[in-house]
């Protein structure tokens, strides 16, 4: 393929980090279109984690290039990272348990308000208005004025996504979005994720097979730091190697 960085929302080559001679990631190299759903898999300890790390800045990479709509990414920090477009999830929900719904999605909505300003000041229509659009979208349309500590584990899961989509992330990585998540609640989440990639391209890292076919464009399959194979759910699950080092098991 003759890649430019022109060309993809999110261009990965050459990527290595190395820990203590320890290469967690080996020379990756891999590319992601507009309005892509990207699912990277792989066994415990494949690297997953660590390449979300490095593209947001979090670890810094020993050696290649991760570049963002042409900016190089491994050489700006974190929060010039989150500025410049990228928003990303951990596994586990960082919300402020004490406060609403709504003012969860209120701080996190790009004027940077702090929790004090934002119970302080009085809210004006617009973040009313995009914070009710997003409640929508996150399912949780209902529960505005409801104590975020009240919800169940999934729909914290989806209330976390709900503050990184009000600050409209070009790129929106998330880890494991549906661990912990019933089957309704995965479905829902399936549906979500295929809703926003209309206007950004989403990199989830996913256990969760069945999750990964409802959702994924391509399949990136992570092995010892590297690629072990790229495509379609249906190409990667035939993939031989794959079915050797993960599916099979
Ligand atoms: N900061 C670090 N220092 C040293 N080793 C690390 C560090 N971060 C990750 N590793 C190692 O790098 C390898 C890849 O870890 P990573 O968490 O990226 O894997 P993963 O594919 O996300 O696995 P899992 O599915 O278990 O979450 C592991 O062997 C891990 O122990």
């Amino acid at each position: 393929m003759n890649a430019s960085a022109k060309d993809f929302v999110l261009s990965v080559e050459g990527l290595t980090v190395s820990f203590d001679g320890f290469k967690a990631v080996n020379d990756l190299s891999f590319y992601v279109d507009e309005n892509e759903i990207r699912v990277i898999i792989g066994p415990n300890g494949a690297g997953k984690t660590t390449v979300l790390d490095l593209i947001c800045g979090r670890t810094k990479a020993t050696d290649g290039s991760i570049k963002f709509r042409g900016k190089e990414l491994t050489k700006m920090k974190e929060h010039q990272i989150v500025h410049a477009g990228v928003g990303r999830k951990f596994q586990n929900p960082s919300i402020y348990e004490d406060l609403s719904v709504f003012e969860n999605l209120e701080i996190s909505f790009p004027r940077g308000r702090n929790v004090l300003g934002a119970l302080l000041f009085k809210r004006d229509r617009e973040v009313v208005s995009k914070v009710e659009e997003i409640a929508d979208l996150i399912f949780l349309k209902d529960h505005l004025d409801k104590q975020a500590a009240l919800l169940s584990h999934g729909q914290k899961q989806w209330l976390e996504i709900g503050m990184l989509l009000i600050q409209d992330p070009e790129l929106l990585m998330l880890d494991e979005p549906v661990a912990g998540m019933s089957v309704a609640e995965r479905k829902q989440t399936a549906e979500l994720l295929n809703k926003i990639t209309k206007d950004r391209s989403v990199i989830v890292i996913e256990h969760d097979m069945q999750f990964v076919a409802d959702i994924a464009n391509r399949v990136t399959v992570l092995h010892q730091g590297k690629v072990l194979s790229e495509g379609s759910m249906e190409r990667v699950q035939n993939d031989p190697k794959v079915k050797e080092v993960y599916l099979g098991h």
